[in-house]
């Protein structure tokens, strides 16, 4: 059963100061966010197991961040202008996208985006994401959106979203796919200065792919003392044509923290190659 936001909001999360610092370097500087006028600051932040997945399988969520780095999860959400998600995230795990952090006030939400090209995402007025909103305990979510599979304006989901604050974004047909200089161009002409992208794994694995890598600032990764095994839903960037053989992505300013019984790496990836 989903969490109530206001229940989740009393469960607050509180990170140690030394946590704050270990991610101080890595997140976005209000003054240089604002003044990069083609894309925000971009943060790439995921929880995966030992062997790289994210949830035990495609449809469903598998908790796996432990408290404190939850807690760090939640406070980078603070950080952040906005949160994005894909269209699977969304349906599978009908989240909140907001910061439970002890002292998160209103004006610390992040924006939550979803990416959903064919609007296919069948949430109900009750969605966590839109009753945080109107709990005042979010910002409501803007949804992207092909214009041309957004003719039915009168679409009971359109309403619910504008209803808690939101808005569903039309950005160009595509068949499918915006590309990431396209998006993050959007979000900046949005008004959006850094955003934090959680998942899943079809954006992750997209946005390390050598042509998206050079948009990263930053990355954030939790991994969790499991294995979920064979079937899971995996982050793992395919090889470039001509590159099998070499490592895809590799880090530079690599810092580790242990967190509980979790370790958190906190990075650059590499462009040059
Ligand atoms: N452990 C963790 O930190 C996280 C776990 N998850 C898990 O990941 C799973 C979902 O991952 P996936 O199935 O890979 O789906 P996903 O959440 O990456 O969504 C994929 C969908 O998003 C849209 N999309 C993504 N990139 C797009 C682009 N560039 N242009 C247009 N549309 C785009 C498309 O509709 C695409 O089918 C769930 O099981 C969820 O629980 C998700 C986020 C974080
Ligand atoms: N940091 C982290 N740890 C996990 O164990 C997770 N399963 C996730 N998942 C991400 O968090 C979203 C849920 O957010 P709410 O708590 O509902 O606000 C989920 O959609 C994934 O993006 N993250």
């Amino acid at each position: 059963m989903a969490t109530d936001p206001a229940a989740a909001a009393a469960a607050a999360l509180t990170l140690p100061s030394p946590t704050a610092a270990f991610l101080a370097p890595y997140l976005p500087a209000a003054a240089a966010a604002a003044a990069r006028k083609d894309r925000p600051f971009v943060t790439l932040t995921y929880a995966a197991s030992l062997d790289s997945h994210l949830s035990v399988a495609a449809g469903t969520q598998t908790a796996l961040s432990g408290g404190g780095s939850k807690a760090l999860t939640h406070y980078l959400r603070a950080q952040h202008a906005a949160i994005l998600v894909g269209a699977s995230t969304a349906a599978a795990d009908d989240p909140g996208l907001n910061s439970r952090l002890d002292g998160a006030d209103a004006g610390s939400q992040p924006r939550p985006i979803i990416l959903d090209p064919r609007f296919r995402w069948r949430f109900s007025r009750d969605a966590r994401v839109l009753r945080a909103a109107r709990a005042r305990l979010g910002k409501a979510p803007w949804i992207f959106v092909a214009r041309g599979c957004l003719e039915d304006r009168a679409d009971e989901r359109v309403r619910w979203v504008e209803e808690a604050g939101g808005r569903v974004v039309p950005l160009d047909d595509c068949d499918g796919w915006w590309s990431w200089t396209y998006l993050l161009s959007a979000m900046r002409s949005l008004g959006v200065e850094s955003v934090m992208i959680e998942g899943g794994a079809t954006v992750i694995n997209d946005l390390l792919r050598l042509e998206n890598r050079a948009l990263l600032d930053s990355v954030v990764v939790t991994v969790a003392p499991v294995y979920l095994g064979s079937g899971g839903v995996n982050v793992s960037p395919q090889h470039e044509q001509g590159r099998e053989g070499e490592a895809v992505v590799r880090f530079k300013d690599v810092q580790w923290q242990v967190l509980g019984r979790d370790v958190v790496m906190a990075a650059r990836p590499e462009t040059c190659e």
